[in-house]
C-alpha cells in the first residue's frame, strides 16, 4: 500500500531556520533604531559621548528594549537621543550603515529600504550632503561584505524629515538630489499627535512635481484623520504603520465585515501598509501579536507588509517578526511569500527591478524552501 502525504507541505508551519533563510523584503527600518548594542558602546567611547545609561553591550541592549517598552510613542522616541548622539561623524555613519546592511543580509533580507533623518546628524559639523554620502558609502560597504559572506542584499535609503521640525522641504530636495545615487524616497517621522502631515505639504507637493516617492508615518499614535491627511492631502505612496485603519473596519458578531470609505480606499488602491508589530506593542498601538490588526488586514487582502521599525529598541529582526506572526496566526511559507511579494511590489525602485526581484529571487527562494520536504 502506498502512503500519501495529506498535508500540503507548503502549508506546514515554517521553522525559525526556514524563516531566516526565506528571501525577505524590508521597507520600514530606521538606521538609528538598528545599531548593534556593542557599536553604540564603542562609538560612545570613541567620541566621548557621556550620556549612555549603560556601557556594557548586553546591559545596554536590555536598557534600550526596556526603556522603549513604555506604552507611549513619545517615550519610545526618547531612547533615540543615545543612538543619534553617537552618530555624528562620518566614520560613525559609515560604520552603522555598513553593519546595518550586513545584519539585514544575515537575516535573509534581499531588499531593504532603510530610513534616517539627515537633519539629526549635523551636531559634529557635517553638512546634509556629507551625511547622505557617508550613509550611502556604508550601505555599499555592507552590501560588499554580505557578498563576501555568500549573501545578496540591495539597500536603498529613505530620507526622513522630523515632523516637529521645519526642514521637510529642504530634506525633500536633498532626497531628490540623490535619487539616482542610493536614495529611493522620502518620509516623515517623529511624534504624531499634534504634528499632522499637512504641516509639510510643501515638501510633498514638491516631490510630486518631481515624480518622486514618499511614505508617511501615519495611523500609529493617532488615528484615521492622520491616515486620511497622509493620503488625501499629501498623496503618500505608502503608510508607515497605518495600523489605526482598523478603526474604519467593523466586524459583526456573525463575522461579516464592513469597510468604511477610507479603509475601502486603502484596500482598493492597494496602498501598502508598512506594519511593525513589535514596535506597535511597545508604543501601545496594539495589545498582543494575536490581537494585532495585521491578522484581519491580511485576511481582507489589504496590501500588508511586515517590518522591523527599530531592531535595537524592539530587540527584533524581520525573521523574529515573522516568527511572532507565525505563532499568532499559523502563517505558512505561502503567507510569508505573499508578504514578501507585497513588499517588493511596494518598493520605491523601478518596476522592472521589482519584477526581477520577485520572479528571479523571491519566488525561486520560496520554491526551494517549499521543496525541502521531498528530500528529508
Ligand atoms: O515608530 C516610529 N514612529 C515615529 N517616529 C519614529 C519611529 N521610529 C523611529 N522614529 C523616529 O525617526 C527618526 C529617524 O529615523 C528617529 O530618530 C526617531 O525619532
Ligand atoms: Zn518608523
Amino acid at each position: 500500500m502506498t502512503s500519501h502525504r495529506t498535508e500540503k507541505p507548503s502549508a506546514k508551519t515554517p521553522t525559525p531556520d526556514q524563516i531566516r533563510r526565506a528571501p525577505k523584503v524590508l521597507l520600514h527600518d530606521h538606521l538609528d533604531g538598528g545599531l548593534r548594542p556593542g557599536t553604540v558602546a564603542d562609538l560612545a567611547r570613541a567620541s566621548g559621548y557621556e550620556g549612555l545609561p549603560e556601557t556594557d553591550a548586553d546591559l545596554l541592549g536590555t536598557w534600550f528594549r526596556e526603556a522603549a517598552d513604555s506604552g507611549s510613542l513619545e517615550r519610545y522616541l526618547e531612547t533615540f537621543s543615545h543612538t543619534v548622539g553617537v552618530m555624528q561623524t562620518r566614520d560613525a555613519l559609515v560604520r552603522v550603515a555598513a553593519e546595518c546592511a550586513e545584519d539585514l543580509a544575515e537575516d535573509g533580507i534581499v531588499y531593504a529600504e532603510v530610513r534616517y533623518a539627515p537633519e539629526q546628524h549635523l551636531e559634529g559639523g557635517l553638512g546634509l550632503e556629507e551625511v547622505v554620502e557617508a550613509v550611502n558609502e556604508g550601505f555599499r560597504e555592507g552590501e560588499r561584505r554580505a557578498r563576501e559572506n555568500g549573501r545578496r542584499i540591495r539597500v536603498g535609503a529613505l530620507l526622513t524629515a522630523m515632523r516637529h521640525a521645519a526642514r521637510a522641504l529642504e530634506i525633500a530636495e536633498l532626497a531628490n538630489r540623490y535619487r539616482d545615487e542610493g536614495v529611493v524616497g522620502f518620509d516623515i517621522a517623529g511624534a504624531e499627535a499634534g504634528y499632522p502631515p499637512t504641516r509639510h505639504l510643501d515638501a510633498f507637493e514638491y516631490l510630486k512635481r518631481e515624480n518622486n516617492h514618499f511614505t508617511i508615518h501615519a495611523g500609529e499614535a493617532f488615528g484615521l484623520p492622520s491616515i486620511w491627511q497622509a493620503l488625501q492631502w499629501c498623496g503618500a505612496d505608502r503608510l508607515g504603520h497605518g495600523v489605526r485603519i482598523i478603526d474604519d473596519i467593523e466586524v459583526g458578531e456573525d463575522g461579516t465585515v464592513r469597510l468604511g470609505r477610507l479603509a475601502s480606499y486603502v484596500r482598493d488602491k492597494r496602498i501598502p501598509l508598512e506594519m511593525c508589530p513589535s514596535s506597535n506593542l511597545q508604543t501601545g498601538a496594539a495589545d498582543s501579536y494575536a490581537e494585532h490588526p495585521i491578522g484581519l488586514l491580511r485576511r481582507l487582502y489589504f496590501r500588508v507588509t511586515v517590518n522591523t521599525d527599530n531592531r535595537l529598541m524592539s530587540h527584533t529582526s524581520l525573521s523574529r517578526e515573522f516568527e511572532h506572526l507565525v505563532g499568532a496566526f499559523a502563517y505558512t511559507l505561502d503567507d510569508l511569500q505573499w508578504f514578501s511579494v507585497n513588499a517588493m511590489k511596494s518598493a520605491f525602485i523601478p518596476f522592472d527591478e521589482r519584477l526581477a526581484m520577485i520572479n528571479d529571487v523571491i519566488k525561486p527562494g520560496y520554491a526551494e524552501l517549499k521543496s525541502e520536504w521531498l528530500f528529508q
